[in-house]
């Protein structure tokens, strides 16, 4: 079985990947880190000098590769990875993956993105809070259509980190 959990920036995927896999005693990558060990540069860096077309063809070749290979595994995607290519498609076609939408509200997302532009190539150059709600809410907007298509979909607004893994464990076992 592979988990993958889905969601926009800081929706939660990697710091509850973590503890989940912890819990279930399965090994955790996420996708983001693992691209960057594969290809021995940073995400951003990749951006900038390779540009988004080329960190989305990496992040599907990366992401198939796992799930061809990998089983009892946690796999945080990157918040683009699910709009991208076919890889909803790639997950929901393979019984060895179940889906989890880690869902947060735009003032949750905002007030945890505000300080932690830098890391996010996507949101890096938005000056002020005005013009990163507005984008969050355009962007959230666009991608919750893929991001629907998960199994499981848990609202994580406002709950603390071990219950949300608590409601994930029951609607997925
Ligand atoms: N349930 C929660 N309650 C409060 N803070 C949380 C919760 N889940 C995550 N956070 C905090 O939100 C921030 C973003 O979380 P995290 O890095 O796990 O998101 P992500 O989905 O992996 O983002 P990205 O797609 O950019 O990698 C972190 O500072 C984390 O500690
Ligand atoms: O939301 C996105 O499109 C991205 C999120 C990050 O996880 C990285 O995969 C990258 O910064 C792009
Ligand atoms: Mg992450």
């Amino acid at each position: 079985m592979i988990l993958v959990l889905i969601g926009y920036m800081a929706s939660g995927k990697s710091t509850l990947g973590r503890i989940l896999a912890n819990k279930l005693n399965y090994d955790f990558i996420d996708l983001d880190d693992y691209i960057e060990e594969k290809e021995q540069v940073s995400v951003s860096d990749i951006f900038k000098s390779k540009g988004e077309i080329y960190f989305r063809k990496k992040e599907t070749l990366y992401l198939k590769e796992l799930l061809d290979d990998k089983t009892k595994l946690v796999l945080s995607l990157g918040g683009g990875t699910p709009c991208y290519s076919n890889n909803m498609d790639a997950l929901k076609n393979t019984s060895k993956a179940k889906s989890v939408y880690l869902k947060a509200s735009i003032p949750t997302l905002v007030a945890r993105l505000k300080n932690e532009k830098s890391k996010r190539p996507l949101i890096a150059h938005i000056e002020t809070d005005e013009l990163l709600t507005e984008f969050i809410g355009k962007h959230l907007f666009e991608r919750t259509q893929f991001y629907s298509l998960s199994d499981v979909t848990i609202t994580t607004d406002n709950k603390k980190e071990e219950d949300i893994i608590e409601e994930l464990v029951l609607q997925l076992f």
